[in-house]
């Protein structure tokens, strides 16, 4: 199930709290996940789910994508939740702690045709990438790097080193089946320093965009997971190039020093469209 359009900042929010709900109507995301799990408290699952129905049926989240998380099936919440999500008008719908295609099989028998995203964050996970990733009714996957640090007992590292072999089998999961696929969090939510070295790295690495815990992490995750002005010349002088070579007959240009092949030229179209995406969803 391909997916076009731009992710590259992703919010979560606590379903329990109106104002972050309403903060958000304001906030220059890409996509929004409405958190049942983690973010709120034991006490508060159930009438999140109310307040969670009432801002949705309120509206105001414009051209961002939206998400809802739902605690795990094998939660007291995990089955309510997925009865009420199916009817909230989501674009999509994503369960915690997928580690088969089995759980998303279970949430499809709930849920229906209502599109299904996998939080990416348990061993098991990471070595049934590929299986998971297979599933029909999936169109995403979000990396859950606090959980899957948490299970594999690893040290926090600036390059993150010990997650590098997970979001890798993530990444080529998510590539070989056509899925949308965005990074894990920064908890530093204060540190803009850390999160730019960190969505570089993940922007570099193939993801589409990060998820986010505060309305802070946004203007600079949206910066780093857009295409540069000097990006976008480029991509458009190898098209001209290109262009240009084969009206001659001939099937590489050179730009800047460096071969420009067919391959090339459909990495700067893919950017071009990425950039007039990201230009149109801002107008709206
Ligand atoms: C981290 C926070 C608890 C900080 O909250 P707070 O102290 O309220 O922050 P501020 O006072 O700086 O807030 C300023 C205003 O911004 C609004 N706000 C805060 N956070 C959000 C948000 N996430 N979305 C929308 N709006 C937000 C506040 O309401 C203030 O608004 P106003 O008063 O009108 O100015 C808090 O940010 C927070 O709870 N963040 C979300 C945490 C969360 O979602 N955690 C779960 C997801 S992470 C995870 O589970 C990853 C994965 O599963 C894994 O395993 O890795
Ligand atoms: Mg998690």
């Amino acid at each position: 199930m391909a997916l076009d359009r731009p992710l590259r900042s992703v919010l979560y929010i606590p379903a329990s709290k109106p104002r972050a709900l309403d903060k958000a109507r304001g906030l220059p995301v890409d996509a929004i996940i409405f958190d049942l799990e983690d973010a709120v408290t034991t006490e508060e699952k159930v009438s999140a789910r109310g307040i969670l129905a009432e801002a949705l049926t309120q509206g105001g989240y414009g051209a961002r994508m939206k998400i809802i998380r739902i605690n795990a099936l094998d939660t007291d919440w995990g089955a309510d939740d997925a009865r009420a999500a199916a009817t909230m008008g989501a674009d999509a719908i994503l369960l915690p702690k997928v580690s088969s295609p089995a759980d998303l099989d279970a949430l499809a028998a709930i849920t229906g045709d209502v599109p299904l995203w996998a939080m990416m964050e348990t061993p098991a996970g990471m070595l049934n990438a590929a299986a998971i990733a297979a599933h029909p009714k999936l169109q995403g996957l979000v990396m859950g790097t606090n959980d899957l640090a948490k299970e594999l007992n690893t040290r926090a590292r600036a390059d993150r080193l010990p997650l590098q072999a997970g979001l890798g089998l993530c990444l080529l999961a998510a590539k070989a089946f056509g899925l949308a696929i965005v990074d894990g969090v920064y908890n530093a939510f204060k540190d803009d320093e850390g999160l730019a070295v960190e969505c570089e790295q993940g922007r570099d690495m193939g993801f589409d965009g990060k998820t986010l815990i505060h309305p802070a992490q946004v203007a600079v995750t949206n910066t780093a997971y857009s295409p540069s002005e000097a990006e976008i010349d480029t991509a458009r002088r190898q098209i001209e190039a290109f262009d240009a070579v084969e009206a001659s007959g001939q099937g590489v240009a050179v730009v800047d020093g460096k071969i420009v092949e067919n391959l090339h030229v459909e990495t700067a179209r893919k950017l071009i469209a990425q950039a007039e995406a990201i230009a149109t969803t801002a107008e709206e």
